[in-house]
């Protein structure tokens, strides 16, 4: 995977998970804080809830034990219970009307109340002598069971009036009528007094624990996911039904054991919250023997174990998921606005990436651009209005032979321009200067002291109608130069001896004549012709005579000055122009040449073995009249001359004056 390729991954990446998180960040806050909200209504809620069943508890109970109070002081009920006493004489006034009316008014009392299960008047001894609700077997007298031994006779045998035993709540299951529902009750007994502040027996009301438990159930109704918790302090369940989730919960059943967490919590302390399995649980201790809601009780008593009860409230716990499905117009809100910062980041990462291909391709093309100014195959510089060096390119620079912090900002160009082309360097610059383009052929002087001749071509850079520098493109023309000198020195010689050739001789010859007459000096020409050059050619081969020739030039330029000019005019015939030279003087030139080529062998190799040749010349000598405008008359006489040397016989100088 390409570098690019992987960026714009992790940048596609980052485009979704940072809106993600930014968006979880903004939502996680309110969603905690809403969560919060809702926690402090849950628990307004619950305190409420728990509240409203406690007082329906309360009410219920102290109603319940009030009504016990108040049968035991009704005095009906107390002179049948003094009639009771086998010990005392029977009242004679009580009489069975009034058994019976005393036994209608229970019944009624019991039957219309379902608070209640059962009345039961017990004398001193335990023996049972009332009850309600009546069988219709029995009637309402004595059914014959004994009490002696239950824990409420047994309590309230002993407390003073208006004092309650509360039994601990518990099945129906003694001295019940069979047919009867087992069901839980609470059995409240209390003393009964007569007139005269003697004991007489104890009033028994059994409680319908259901009934007085349903009006917490009832309280609870108030919120449908409520629930009520109502334990003794062992732990056992204390209401008729299980209630989620503990379902299999029943009067009795040991809610430790089947609800450990809530039983933990609930152990812990007397009052508070708590959070178990997802619900809120709150919860407070309740005893029943203090509970003083307009009660006329003095002394509750019961058994100790069984006390304090918990009573508690149940309620489940917002979660996030349910926070968020309550809240669909936020969550839609959310995922637009997520939906929006993706794309919008996907978008900012697809630009990016593009952004960044298009700066990679404009540095890319910088680059370029500036590697083909340094290193372009020409030079490259700006001037400023005083001519000095802003900006010169590599190439340029290595022409001069100069560092670029040598020469940038610290000297003109002009310096660098031979004097002689200055003028025109000068002159170009005033021209670009004025906005007009300039250009000068001229020669650069390196640091080495070579000089470089080169064309610079400029125009002006302007700005707001102001100079602000030249640009400048140079040309190197030195190589340029040296082919020309060289075409020209091809021109003007011949190619096999690389002496002159005679249209060189006749140029050169029309100059020379001039200076010669400029300077009053002579000015001589010698023709020379190889004598039986064609027998060279024809015993030896063409190849042999070209190097006879070679051979030859080389002879006599070692005899010549430097500014005497040998030429090649045909075949193997030559001509030398001697500027400042007498006919005299030309006349020991061209002896010389004669006796030095006579004298002179030259070796030759022909089929595999080295032979050597001798050469005669014969020379036709002039002087080059001042008067003459060209060479060819002189050429004509020294021709004259040569031919007499030829006919003379050969390997000879000849001078023909005018
Ligand atoms: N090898 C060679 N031979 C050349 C060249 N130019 C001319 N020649 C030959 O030079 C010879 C000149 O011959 P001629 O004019 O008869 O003169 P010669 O043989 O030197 O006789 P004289 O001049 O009378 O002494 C000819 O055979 C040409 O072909 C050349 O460049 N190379």
């Amino acid at each position: 995977m390409s570098v690019s390729l992987r960026r714009l991954y992790i940048r596609l990446l980052l485009a979704i998970c940072i809106p993600l998180i930014l968006v979880s960040a903004t939502l996680l806050p309110v969603l905690h804080v809403h969560m919060e909200s809702r926690l402090d209504s849950l628990y307004t809620e619950a305190d409420a809830l728990l509240k409203v069943g406690q007082e329906a508890l309360t009410r219920d109970i102290n109603e319940s034990l009030n009504y016990a109070l108040a049968i035991a002081e009704m005095p009906a009920l107390r002179r049948y219970l003094t009639g009771q006493d086998e010990t005392l004489i029977v009242d004679q006034h009580y009489s069975l009307s009034d058994l019976s009316q005393l036994s209608t008014f229970l019944n009624t009392l019991i039957n219309h109340n379902p608070r209640y299960t059962k009345l039961v008047l017990i004398d001193n001894q335990g023996r049972e002598v009332l009850r309600a609700p009546t069988s219709n077997e029995t009637g309402p007298r004595v059914t014959g069971n004994y009490h002696a031994y239950t824990d409420y006779f047994g309590e309230a045998s002993s407390l003073l009036p208006r004092d309650l035993y509360i039994s601990p709540p518990g099945r129906n299951l003694q001295f019940e009528l069979l047919g009867n529902d087992v069901i839980p009750v609470v059995n409240v007994s209390t003393p009964v007094f007569d007139a005269m502040g003697v004991r007489r027996g104890v009033v028994l009301l059994s409680l319908n624990w259901g009934y007085l438990t349903n009006a917490l159930r009832q309280a609870m109704l108030l919120d449908p996911n409520a629930n009520a918790i109502l334990i003794d302090a062992q732990g056992r369940w204390l209401l008729d039904e299980g209630i989620p989730p503990l379902d299999d919960a029943s009067f009795g059943g040991d809610f430790a054991s089947l609800a450990p967490h809530y039983w933990q919590a609930i152990q812990q302390r007397n009052a508070g919250h708590a959070s178990v399995d997802n619900h809120l649980l709150r919860f407070q201790t309740e005893d029943i023997r203090t509970l003083r809601y307009r009660s006329l009780a003095g002394t509750i008593f019961s058994e100790n174990d069984y006390h304090p009860w918990k009573l508690g409230v149940t309620l489940p716990q917002p979660s996030w998921r349910s926070l968020i499905e309550e809240e669909t117009t936020v969550l839609w809100f959310l995922l637009l606005t997520y939906s929006v910062a993706v794309a919008f980041g996907i978008f900012w990462a697809l630009s990016s990436q593009r952004q960044r291909q298009l700066r990679k391709a404009a540095q890319r093309h910088a680059h370029e651009v500036s590697d083909l100014y340094e290193n372009a195959p020409c030079g490259y510089h700006s001037l400023d209005s005083t001519g000095r060096i802003i900006k010169m390119n590599r190439t340029e620079l290595a022409w001069l032979g100069y560092a670029e912090e040598e020469v940038i900002g610290h000297i003109t160009y002009r310096e660098l321009i031979t004097p002689e082309t200055r003028d025109r360097f000068d002159k170009a610059f005033e021209n670009v200067k004025n906005n007009h383009p300039g250009s000068a052929e001229c020669s650069l002087l390196t640091r080495d002291g070579e000089q470089r001749h080169v064309m610079i071509k400029a125009s002006a850079f302007y700005r707001n109608g102001q100079f602000v520098h030249s640009r400048a493109t140079v040309f190197d023309l030195t190589e340029r130069k040296k082919l020309e000198e060289k075409l020209r020195a091809q021109a003007m010689s011949d190619p096999l001896t690389g002496v002159f050739n005679r249209r060189y001789l006749q140029a050169q010859a029309t100059t020379e004549i001039s200076r010669a007459r400029r300077q009053h000096h002579p000015i001589a020409l010698i023709a020379i012709d190889i004598d039986h050059f064609k027998r060279i050619n024809d015993t030896y081969g063409h190849d042999v005579g070209d190097d006879v020739l070679k051979s030859f030039t080389r002879v006599v330029n070692e005899l010549l000055r430097q500014e005497d000019l040998l030429c090649r005019v045909g075949g193997e015939e030559f001509a030398i122009l001697l500027p400042n030279t007498s006919l005299a003087q030309a006349e020991q030139v061209a002896e010389r040449i004669r006796s030095k080529a006579a004298a002179t062998p030259i070796n030759i190799s022909e089929e595999h073995s080295e032979k050597v040749l001798w050469l005669t010349v014969s020379l036709g000598i002039t002087a080059i009249l001042t008067t003459e405008k060209a060479l060819k008359p002189a050429l004509k006489r020294a021709d004259i001359g040569l031919y007499q040397a030829k006919e003379n016989g050969r390997n000879q100088v000849v001078v023909n004056t005018v």
